[in-house]
């Protein structure tokens, strides 16, 4: 059977078979898969059903929802109820951990933003979603917030939806991070890129470059060294940029490059969110040989205190996040 007729299922049922994972996360990542053919064929059709624009409320972290934004929300936390796995969600659109089954099987934490780039909705460029799957850690009958607040490294797996020109689902459980390219006509994710590698090196670097003047002076000069295209000692990169830290992330994934989104003296932890956007990124780009960090500290190693708390992020290349770490402390390459 060659890769392009390897569904997402029949690859997770063999995962299992080669105990690369416990059936549980085979069913959960069934379920995600099933909630981005849902999200996938909707987000298309938004604005033929009058699901574009803002439901006029605002979410924990201070963002105007889009209509997309909650019913994405209400898709993802749907397709996780009632199959007896899932304990709880924390979600960007929900103030608080929602807790949705007890007991004894109930032993698995979903965080997730379910809509990633709403700022691209209403023009139909990219967006995502992102999920990170945690095991509980209390004991009791049913979860606790406190079971959403652990760090990266307690992921059991992670990975991101790409609706773009394709929709693709990517995700890691740890092993190898592998890519499936949604085929409408057949309602199926097939295997489209297996064992995805991050690039040490890119020609591209992502970030908003209109807050350029509120960085650090360190985080500008590696701006105009990356922009520096008369250089004869580096490679200049070129900006991409898309709105959607899915898309970029994912182009930083398969051709190389870097995403930044520092802090500011308005935003000292930055915009993006440690749970449900830094860290899950965070484990697929490592698994795949890229780096992420705060600037300072591995974001897989960042103590989460709470399920909306925020962080700055360089995510990407090995060799070009190693650079932005390197000019943050000492304002040059090395
Ligand atoms: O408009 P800005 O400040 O550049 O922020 C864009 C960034 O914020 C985000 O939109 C945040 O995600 P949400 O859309 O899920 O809130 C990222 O996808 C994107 O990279
Ligand atoms: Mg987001
Ligand atoms: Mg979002």
């Amino acid at each position: 059977m060659n890769n392009l007729t390897t569904t997402f299922n029949a690859h997770l049922w063999r995962q299992h078979r080669l105990s690369k994972q416990p059936i549980e996360i085979s069913i959960l990542l069934t379920q995600m898969g099933f909630a981005a053919k849902v999200l996938s064929r909707e987000i298309s059709r938004a604005a033929l059903v009058g699901r574009l624009g803002l439901v006029g409320e605002k979410n924990a972290t201070g963002d105007a929802q889009k209509k997309l934004d909650v019913f994405s929300n209400q898709v993802v936390v749907e397709a996780f109820s009632d199959i007896g796995l899932v304990a709880a969600i924390a979600s960007e659109e929900l103030d608080q951990v929602q807790l949705i089954e007890c007991g004894q099987d109930a032993q698995y934490i979903l965080c997730t933003d379910p809509l990633d780039g709403s700022s691209n909705i209403d023009t139909g460029s990219a967006v995502g979603t992102i999920f990170g799957i945690y095991r509980r850690s209390s004991t009791g009958y049913c979860s606790t917030e406190a079971d959403a607040l652990q760090p990266g490294t307690e992921l059991v797996a992670a990975g991101y939806v790409l609706y773009g020109t394709s929709t693709m689902l990517v995700y890691t459980t740890g092993d190898q991070v592998d890519g499936f390219t949604l085929d409408p006509t057949l309602g199926e994710f097939l295997l489209s890129h297996e064992n995805i590698r991050c690039p040490d090196q890119g020609k591209t670097y992502s970030a908003n470059l209109s807050y350029y003047q509120e960085w650090h002076p360190h985080l500008q000069k590696l701006v105009d060294y990356l922009g520096d295209h008369k250089s004869t000692s580096h490679a200049a990169h070129t900006l991409r940029y898309s709105g959607a830290l899915v898309a970029d992330v994912h182009r930083c994934l398969l051709e190389g490059g870097l995403y930044f989104y520092p802090s500011t003296e308005e935003q000292p932890l930055g915009k993006l969110r440690l749970l449900y956007e830094c860290a899950p990124l965070a484990f697929v780009v490592e698994q795949a040989g890229g780096l992420a960090t705060s600037g300072t500290e591995r974001i897989m190693d960042i103590e989460v205190t709470s399920i909306h708390q925020r962080s700055p992020l360089a995510i990407g290349s090995a060799a070009a996040v190693k650079l932005y770490e390197n000019f943050l402390e000492q304002g040059m390459p090395t």
